[in-house]
């Protein structure tokens, strides 16, 4: 049986969304049972709750400017000064509650400082005369120094208004939230220390095939390196779910048919596999699972056409072809979009429109998937981007891989294409490592945090 792309893709959602123990609802099952993350641990993790502002910000108004903090009845109507001659007031550093001000004087006051009572505007240093702050010796040296406002100044000018960012009370980040360093900054802007979380959805990754062998041990003859485990591992990280590497399976039916019952009820939410699916004499993984819930089918895609899907113990079940580049595209294609959609991470692929750089062909039947290195376009004047393949459409090439920042979309039905041709790519290099807190525990600026006990 031959699926196309989108049935496929709707049936490993139907699976996680229907076979999965992963709540579908996961605001109230936070993880450790109710405990929070601090904030640094919580980078690529879900937001469990909505959370409100527990403080304004700007907490208090603040000046936008290095300058001068200008009393209200000391500005004309709609801002006219005359260029008026104020008198110099204590200075205001960021971190102090200063003293109102006092109509006739003007308190140098710095970014970020809070606002004197009384203040009707802050003029920027460079606008006055003189246009630099006194120094210390200069206030020894003269009680009665002055100060020349420019002809204008606008009421209200470079003060920033308490809640003018967020209002206390009002929401902060609603739940589903994905935490990136920019809502984490947001919280910590707050006073949150730390966060209540989406459980992780969690897969079981588990490799086969008697002729791989761990990556560091010595090479023999015939064998190759594991690629996969280390590919998917850090795929699936990177979308925010969390790994259970399995050691590595020969191809013994027998013994992976017993290893996969042993973890089927050990509170994973997806047993995924790679190789041993296809039409070889040895497919350990056909073997093992052959008259179980699980079917094995070929969908109309290339790379990644032999795909294995279907419960284990009543534990979803996906087995993607051992092809590195074929395990990838298929991660990509089926179980990246259906994570976002059970687990509201990871936040789904950009896709852009590109020109190709080159002639291309692709096999109508299929919807091929190639590897490309995009680029944007050069000027404003050009609609589009352009995009160049890189390697062939062989599934082995994972230095190719490797040097690519798109995945190239040929639909089924392309045949051929020409230099020019516009084809949608997907944005693949925005992928980053897992949350790792790297400063070592011996080094002078690491503190005691997250991953630096
Ligand atoms: N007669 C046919 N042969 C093949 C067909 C077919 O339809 N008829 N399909 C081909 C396609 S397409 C693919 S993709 C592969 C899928 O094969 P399997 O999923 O059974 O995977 P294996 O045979 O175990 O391995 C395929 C290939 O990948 C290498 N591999 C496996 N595991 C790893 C790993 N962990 N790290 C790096 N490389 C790995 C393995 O050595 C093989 O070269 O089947 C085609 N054959
Ligand atoms: O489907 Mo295989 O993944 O074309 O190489």
């Amino acid at each position: 049986m031959i699926r196309s792309v989108e049935e496929h893709q709707q049936a490993v959602l139907g699976l996680l969304r229907y076979s999965s123990s992963y709540p579908a609802d996961s605001r109230t099952d936070l993880d450790g049972g109710g405990t929070e993350l601090p904030l640094a641990a919580a980078r690529g993790r879900v937001l469990a709750v909505d959370l409100q502002a527990p403080v304004s910000l700007p907490p208090f108004d603040n000046s936008q400017m290095d300058g001068y903090a200008v009393h209200v009845d000391d500005l004309g109507p709609a801002g006219g000064t005359s260029g008026r001659t104020l008198r110099v007031g204590a200075p205001i550093p960021a971190g102090i509650e200063p003293p109102d001000l006092v109509q006739g004087s003007a308190a140098p006051i710095m970014t970020g400082a809070m606002i004197p009572g009384n203040t009707g505007a802050i003029v920027p240093i460079e606008r006055v005369t003189p246009a630099q702050f006194y120094s210390a010796a200069d206030y020894e040296a003269d009680a009665e120094l002055t100060v020349d406002l420019p002809d204008t100044v606008e009421p209200g000018a470079y003060i920033r208004r308490a809640g003018s960012d967020i209002p206390a009370g009002a929401t902060a980040l609603a739940a589903g939230t994905l935490l990136g360093p920019a809502q984490l900054g947001l919280l910590a802007a707050c006073g949150i220390a730390a966060v209540p979380v989406r459980r992780q959805f969690t897969v079981l990754l588990l490799t086969t095939g008697d002729e791989v062998q761990e990556p560091g041990s010595t090479p023999q003859p015939g064998k190759i390196f594991d690629a996969n485990t280390t590919l998917l591992e850090t795929a699936l990280l990177d979308a925010g779910a969390a790994v259970i590497r399995h050691r590595l399976m020969d191809d013994n039916p027998t013994l992976l048919r017993e290893a996969l019952a042993a973890v089927a009820d050990s509170g994973i939410h997806l047993i995924l596999t790679t190789g041993g699916i296809s039409q070889g004499a040895y497919e350990v993984v056909k073997q093992a699972l052959a008259n179980s819930s699980v079917e094995f089918l070929s969908v109309a895609m290339q790379p990644g056409g032999p795909q294995a899907l279907g419960t284990i113990g009543g534990v979803p079940f996906l087995g993607f072809p051992g092809n590195p580049v074929s395990a990838l595209v298929s991660f990509e294609m089926f179980l990246r979009p259906a994570l976002t959609a059970v687990a509201g991470v990871p936040h789904p692929r950009v896709v852009l429109t590109a020109a190709l750089e080159e002639e291309v062909s692709s096999p109508e039947a299929k919807h091929q998937v190639r590897r490309g290195w995009y680029t944007p376009r050069a000027a404003a004047g050009e609609p589009v981007g352009t995009v160049r393949l890189v390697g062939g459409p062989g599934s082995h090439l994972i230095h190719a891989l490797a040097e690519s920042n798109v995945l190239v979309h040929l639909p089924t039905g392309t045949g051929s294409l020409a230099a020019g041709d516009l084809v949608s790519v997907w944005l693949v290099d925005g992928m980053h490592g897992a949350p790792s807190f790297g400063i070592p525990a011996a080094h002078p600026l690491a503190v005691a945090g997250p991953g630096n006990p």
